[in-house]
This record gives structure tokens, sequence and C-alpha cells, in this order.
């Protein structure tokens, strides 16, 4: 069967590379290319199957109540995620039973890859902090990547008992120690060249790991965003990440 697929966001960085990885894909056909002054209206028109969304925090909520509501699958890569958020989109999936909906703060297998392997570290480790590094464009900080990472790093750690690590400092400007996300320091810079890069750093006495996945070119999402588009339509409900979707 070939799927009927909309991208929203169609000119942005991820969502320009996104339009042409659906149009090449043999088992799907671009119905639908959706920019800021598009109306949402066309998804139902085209009769879409799955959107591709790939917008900003400020729209992404529009976007999912539009879709959900009309039974139309949804894979999302637009961050700026809150468990507020995901507890509306979670009513809204109750209510349509039937739809789909994943949402991956990453698409690369690196990237995923990098957050299971910290995942599992997390509990033979004193202490942890992210270091995530991005474009000049971004609009939020953490990225979702990190905050991911974070949670999963403080959710492991938790699970095996560990105590929540201290931090000495006494004396610091505002923002010195990064972002605290469930207990693991986040620290964001943003740099004109980059795409998206993580270095998550673990220390114990005497040794540290540094797990580092650098995004080098937005090809490196296709490949999940097209696992996730084949694999939402037979699965209902909130997927939080792709690594469900793989063997790992
Ligand atoms: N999960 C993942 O693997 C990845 C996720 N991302 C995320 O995807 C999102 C998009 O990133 P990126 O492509 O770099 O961003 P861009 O700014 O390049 O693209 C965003 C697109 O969304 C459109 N848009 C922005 N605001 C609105 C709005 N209020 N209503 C409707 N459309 C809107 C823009 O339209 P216009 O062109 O008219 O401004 C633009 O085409 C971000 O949240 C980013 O973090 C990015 C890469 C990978
Ligand atoms: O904005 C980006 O570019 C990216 N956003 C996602 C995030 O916030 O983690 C994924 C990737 O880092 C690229």
């Amino acid at each position: 069967m070939t799927l009927r697929v909309a991208v929203i966001g169609a000119k942005g960085r991820i969502g320009s590379e996104a339009v042409k990885a659906v149009e090449a894909a043999p088992d799907m056909e671009l119905v639908a290319a959706l920019g800021r002054d598009s109306e949402l209206s066309e998804l139902t028109d085209a009769r879409v199957d799955v959107a591709v969304e790939l917008t900003h925090p400020d729209a992404v909520m529009g976007n999912l109540d539009f879709c959900l509501h009309r039974g139309i699958h949804v894979v999302t890569g637009t961050t700026g995620w809150t468990e507020e958020r995901l507890a509306t989109v979670d009513g809204w999936l109750a209510e349509s039973p039937a739809t789909g909906l994943l949402i991956a703060p990453n698409f690369s297998i690196g990237a995923v890859l990098g957050m299971q392997f910290a995942q599992k570290a997390a509990r033979y480790f004193e202490s942890v902090e992210i270091v995530e590094l991005h474009h000049d464009r971004k609009a939020d900080a953490p990225s979702g990547t990190a905050t991911r990472t974070a949670q999963l790093i403080a959710a492991a750690r938790e699970a095996a008992g560990r105590a929540p690590q201290q931090d000495p400092t006494t004396h610091a400007l505002d923002g010195a120690r990064g972002a605290d996300v469930d207990g693991v320091p986040v620290h964001a810079v943003r740099l004109r060249g980059l795409l998206a890069h993580q270095e998550v750093l673990f220390g114990d006495t005497g040794e540290t790991l540094t797990i580092r996945h650098d995004s080098l070119h937005h090809s490196c999402f296709m490949p999940g965003i097209l696992l996730g588009v084949r694999r939402i339509v037979d699965r209902p409900g909130l997927t939080l990440g792709l690594e469900h979707f793989l063997d790992l």
C-alpha cells in the first residue's frame, strides 16, 4: 500500500530534506507540503495518512490538535516538549484511539544509540553532565535530545539506587553550571557552522567516559523519519522515541 504523506514545515532545514526523502521513497507519495501560511485543511483535502511535522515549538501543538482529531497519524521531530504538553497530546490521542503519534527527540540512528549507551552507562558513574552544541538558528534550549538524554540518565540512576549527584559550587554566575534537567546539568552551545552535536560526560574516581555524537548533514535524520512513517500507521497512541521502532 502506498502511504499518502504530508510534510508540515516543508521549507525548513529538516522539512525540505524530508520532502526529498518522502518523494524518493518507493512506498510513499508526497501529497501535501505545508509552510507557515498554509491551511491545515490541505491535509484533509489531500487525504493524508501520515503527517511529518517539523516546525517550531510555537506551532507543533496546533498542528497535532488538527491532525490527531482527524485520524491523521503524525511523526514529529519538533522540540520544546514539557510534561504538560505530553499530557495534552495523550488526551487528544485518547479521543482518537486509532491514531498514532511518534515524537522523536532525534531521528538519527547515531544519536538514538548515543542516548541508549548513556542510559546504560548512567548507573556506573558518580558524575554526569551533558554538553549539546547546535547551529545558531535554533529556537529551543536545551535541545530535545539533551533533555531526553538527561531524563533517561536520571531514571537509570534512580532505578539503580544512586543518590542525586552533589554540586559543591557556592559561587557562580547565573547559568554557569547549565540547566538542571532532573539533576543532570545540561550546557547548550549555539554556534554558526555547527549542525547538531552532543557529548555526555561521565566521571568517577580516576576515569571519565565521553559519549559523543555529531550530525553533519540533515540527511542523517531521513532513515529515521521514513521508518517512523512506515511504523506509526500500525501503532496507535503515543510512541516517545525512535528506539521503539529499532531492534536495539
Ligand atoms: N527530531 C529530530 O531529529 C530533529 C528535530 N529538529 C527540530 O525540528 C524543528 C524544525 O527545525 P528546523 O528545520 O531547523 O527549523 P526551520 O526554522 O528551518 O524550519 C521550521 C519550519 O517550520 C515553519 N514554521 C515555523 N513556525 C511556524 C509556525 N508558527 N506555524 C507554521 N509553520 C511554522 C517554518 O516556516 P517558514 O519557513 O515560513 O518560517 C519553517 O519552514 C525544530 O524544533 C528542531 O529542533 C530538527 C532536526 C532534527
Ligand atoms: O534543531 C535542530 O537542528 C535539532 N533539533 C533536535 C533537538 O533539539 O534535539 C534534534 C537535533 O539535535 C537537531
